[in-house]
């Protein structure tokens, strides 16, 4: 049987290097690479599209729109890491309903879920569809990540800039109330009401832990997130009793952990992931493994 072809655009890049090393251990598929003086070449990266059965891109919105046009008229399926078509084709969170792998693995085009849009869907979601909580709910999360979230300029700052002090502390940013993943969030959460979302970066290069809090039982929401996932391989609902949560307990996995602490009336859901794993590459591999007829979990840690 012929291997499927895999082209990764934006293969040098923090997301598309890691979906790279990870793949290139797979001897069941042929990766297409291009030399890096190319990797901005349309030209090139067009026949490289025209090559594969199944193509990553892994770039900036703007440029992931662009190399839609350059793959167009193939039959190459294409699973997009950027923000760019997540509210507009199939989005790639196999755990969101009974017949979201169907979907993934009928598309030709899947969106990848944004990190933090993963963990605040992967506890709003069920609990919607549970109707524990109502669609216009008000809600506000927060959101730990390491610095790999922003790619290789915020990696670049991080690891660049060891005298800068302010850079050794926690900091919130998406101050204007407008992150990229707020439409994600609330159109596949089935939200009617925007949510408040607070996103904070740190001095730790990969993991992170999106909480959320309600004015619920912790048992009865325990008990909904459990049955949600509990046939599903990659995601674990614990009801936790910890001190504390560490936002790179997870590092280096494709797992999401859901903690739920709390008492009869007040209770605080913690996903608990790998920005860089089911925030990224981990589900991008499980998309892939779906979409070509893969056992899903192949590659995944
Ligand atoms: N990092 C993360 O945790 C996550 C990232 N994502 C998303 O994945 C995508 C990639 O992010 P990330 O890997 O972090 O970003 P990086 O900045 O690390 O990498 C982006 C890559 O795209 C290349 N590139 C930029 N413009 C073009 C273009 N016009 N044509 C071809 N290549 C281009 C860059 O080239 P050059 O080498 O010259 O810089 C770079 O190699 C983004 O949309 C991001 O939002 C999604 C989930 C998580
Ligand atoms: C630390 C940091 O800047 N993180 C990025 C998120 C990375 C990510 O998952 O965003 P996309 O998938 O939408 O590209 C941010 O919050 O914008």
């Amino acid at each position: 049987m012929n291997k499927p072809k895999i082209y990764i655009d934006g293969q040098a890049g923090t997301t598309g290097l890691q979906i790279l090393e990870r793949l290139k251990e797979r001897e069941d598929l042929e990766l297409i690479l291009i030399a890096q003086a190319d990797r901005k070449d349309p030209e090139k990266r067009k026949e490289c599209f025209a090559k594969a059965d199944l193509a990553f891109l892994c770039l900036p919105d703007q440029a992931a729109i662009e190399a839609v046009s350059l793959a167009e008229g193939t039959s190459t399926k294409i699973i997009d890491a950027s923000t760019a078509h997540r509210t507009s084709w199939v989005y790639g969170f196999p755990e969101l309903d009974p017949d979201q792998r169907k979907k993934i693995k009928e598309a030709k085009y899947v969106a990848n879920p944004g990190c933090h849009a993963t963990g605040f869907i992967s506890i709003v979601h069920p609990l919607i569809q549970a109707n524990l909580i109502k669609p216009d709910i008000s809600i506000h999360a927060f959101s730990l990540t390491g610095y790999s979230g922003g790619g290789k300029s915020m990696i670049q700052q991080y690891e660049g800039d060891q005298e800068n002090d302010l850079l050794k502390s926690p900091a919130i940013y998406g101050l204007s109330m407008q992150h990229k993943h707020i439409p994600e969030m609330q159109k596949i959460s089935g939200l009617s009401r925007k949510p408040l979302f607070t996103p904070i970066v740190d001095d730790y290069y990969n993991g992170m832990l999106v909480s959320i809090q309600f004015e619920l039982d912790a048992r009865q929401v325990f008990e909904v997130l459990n049955k949600a996932y509990q046939d599903q391989p990659l995601i674990e609902v614990e009801f936790g009793n910890n001190s504390f949560l560490y936002a790179n307990a997870m590092r280096n996995t494709d797992h999401l952990k859901l903690y739920v602490h709390g008492n009869e009336e007040q209770t605080i859901v913690c996903a608990s992931f790998d920005n860089l794993g089911k925030g990224a590459c981990g589900a991008a591999i499980q998309n892939m493994n779906i979409m070509l007829g893969f056992e899903e979990t192949k590659g995944l840690r």
